[in-house]
């Protein structure tokens, strides 16, 4: 398909006099009319008073020194330890936050969600400018409605009916890996993350638009194109001011930041590929009835397509837990071959999306294990539609030196579940939580405390209640055939062998990167299978 990119409309660069002359009055009129707005509102709240870090920053909190951590999780953990299961964390002129490091809080609190926790502004802007008032923008009775319309095109037999479009992705990846080792010695280094990232993109294209975008065949189309960027930094001053001061004034989300570009960038060219797309059905169904297996089409509507598409790559690719499998695998190469031997039964066949979903238990754990150490979202920011009592497992102490187990939460108050936290901290997963350790999840008791926490399976990864992910099932077939795929046919090294440290990398997208290389890369060492 020959789409172009009608939409790259492209923005004046901001030059440092338009910061002066415009950006700094308007931080300032900001900054009293969020001093005021903080007085009326300290007027009225009722929210319990918790203890908590200082601020380290009047512009930006302590908001910098999170987002910035190699492992937000941990931050939350040492705060947890020392405050308690509820803290107040300070943001931007004298916003803050309520942090809830407890089970019973955080089950209560998803519950809730749509109706008496909704997004924050910030959050609105950006989806909206990036999807439009769809299903993720979507609060209350909207919200609800427009997921049951959905919810059958993510239903088991749906998936069912899609897992040979993920096996074909993997299939065609094997094709052009057999061709580069042939071509070589027999070992290659591979940029697995950009191959992953291929076979997510062209097997939700097929699995939702009923179209390859044929980013395995290196199709040099405007689509691939506009992911690949995701994985560019953005480190400008001008993108790191809107990051950091974006939870205080919401509307900065609009400046127009290489990031925002990228993402403005990426909404048209949807709605152009949309476009063209629903004019091909027409025209088909003018003709012959286009095949409901081949697509989802006719339960999606384009838009909400489009949505999934953009969330599985942008915010929860499954590409992405498939390769921090690699890394975390790649270390332990005993794990690897453990995989291999429960998948060995699969010689000239593959496990159908029934034997993928209960019959694989060493492949279901190392699933759950990335999924739990790698959450994408890193945590869920929402304010209170309405005031609330918050139940707590284990007693907090507040700033009064009251001893409580509920929090009363105003209107107004913004509460963070800390996804990473949840899924890895110590308390709840022991002394190895940290660690890459699959045989967890086939321990009866291995995760005491964390049989506490609900979510899907005990993990925060697919977030919970009326906003859980409506993929969730759709991401791990995908993840699971591809990586039975993979790991039957080939064995994977890092590159500096067990020791190879991996950093974050900071982008559009949360993704790894071996230490010292440029842009994220991952290059393992793959070999075929003997
Ligand atoms: C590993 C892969 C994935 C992870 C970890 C993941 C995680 C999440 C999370 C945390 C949310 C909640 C977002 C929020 O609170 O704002 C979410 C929502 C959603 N996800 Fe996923 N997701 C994944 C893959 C997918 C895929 C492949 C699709 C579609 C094919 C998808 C479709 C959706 C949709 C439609 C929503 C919005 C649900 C709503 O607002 O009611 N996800 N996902």
């Amino acid at each position: 398909m020959n789409t172009t990119i009608s939409a790259t409309r492209p923005f004046e660069t901001i030059s440092p006099r338009w910061l002066t002359d415009v950006g700094l009055p308007f931080v300032l009129a900001w900054l009293l009319f969020s001093v005021w707005r903080k007085v009326q509102s300290l007027r009225s709240d009722k929210t319990t008073r918790l203890n908590g870090p200082a601020s380290t920053s009047l512009l930006f909190g302590l908001y910098r020194h999170i987002n910035e951590a190699e492992d937000p999780g941990a931050v939350y953990e040492e705060w947890a330890l020392q405050y308690g299961p509820a803290f107040r964390v300070p943001g931007g002129f004298g916003s803050s936050r309520i942090v809830i490091c407890d089970p019973r809080a955080n089950a209560h609190f998803y519950s809730k969600e749509t109706f008496g926790y909704i997004q924050t502004k910030l959050a609105r802007v950006f989806i909206e400018n990036l999807f439009g008032r769809g299903l993720l923008w979507a609060e209350g009775d909207s919200h609800r409605r427009q997921r049951k319309a959905l919810s059958p095109a993510f239903s088991n037999a749906a998936i069912r009916r899609l897992t040979p479009i993920f096996y074909d992705a993997a299939y065609k990846m094997r094709a052009i890996w057999d061709a580069m080792l042939d071509a070589g010695s027999g070992e290659a280094s591979i940029d697995v993350q950009i191959w992953m990232n291929h076979i997510s993109l062209d097997s939700v294209g097929v699995a939702g638009f009923g179209h390859d975008f044929d980013a395995l065949d290196g199709e040099d189309s405007a689509i691939v194109d506009v992911f690949e960027s995701f994985g560019s930094d953005d480190t400008s001053l001008l993108s790191r001011f809107v990051f950091l001061m974006g939870p205080v004034f919401p509307t900065l989300q609009n400046l127009p930041t290489k990031k925002n570009r990228m993402l403005r960038r990426l909404r048209y060219t949807m709605r152009d590929i949309a476009d063209e797309l629903l004019a091909r059905n027409r025209r088909e169904k003018e003709g012959k009835q286009m095949s409901e297996e081949k697509s989802v089409i006719g339960l999606l509507a384009f838009i909400a397509v489009a949505e999934c598409l953009i969330i599985a790559d942008e915010r929860a690719p499954a590409s992405r837990i498939r390769n921090d499998f690699h890394q975390s695998d790649a270390r332990k190469p005993e794990k690897q071959q453990k995989l291999r031997d429960e998948l060995f039964q699969f010689i000239g066949n593959d496990p159908t999306f029934d034997q993928l979903s209960a019959s694989l238990p060493y492949l279901d754990a190392v699933a759950q294990e990335v999924l739990r150490l790698h959450p994408p979202v890193r945590e869920t920011t929402r304010v209170a539609a309405e005031d609330d009592v918050i139940p707590f497992s284990s007693p907090i102490l507040t700033a009064n030196g009251d001893v409580v187990s509920n929090l009363v939460i105003s209107k107004g108050t913004t509460i963070t579940s800390p996804i990473t936290y949840m899924n890895r901290a110590e308390v709840f997963w022991g002394p190895n939580g940290k660690e890459f350790e699959p045989e967890r999840w086939l321990e009866t008791d291995g995760c005491s405390r964390a049989k506490e926490i609900q979510g899907y399976r005990h993990i925060l990864t697919f977030s919970d209640g009326p906003r859980i992910c409506l993929g969730k099932s759709f991401a791990l077939t995908e993840f699971k055939a591809v990586l039975s795929v993979l790991v039957r046919n080939y064995t994977f090294r890092l590159p500096d062998g067990p020791d190879t440290k991996i950093e974050n990398h900071r982008s559009i997208l949360p993704r790894p990167k071996v230490a010292g290389k440029k842009g994220a890369q991952v290059p393992m060492k793959v070999k075929r299978v003997e």
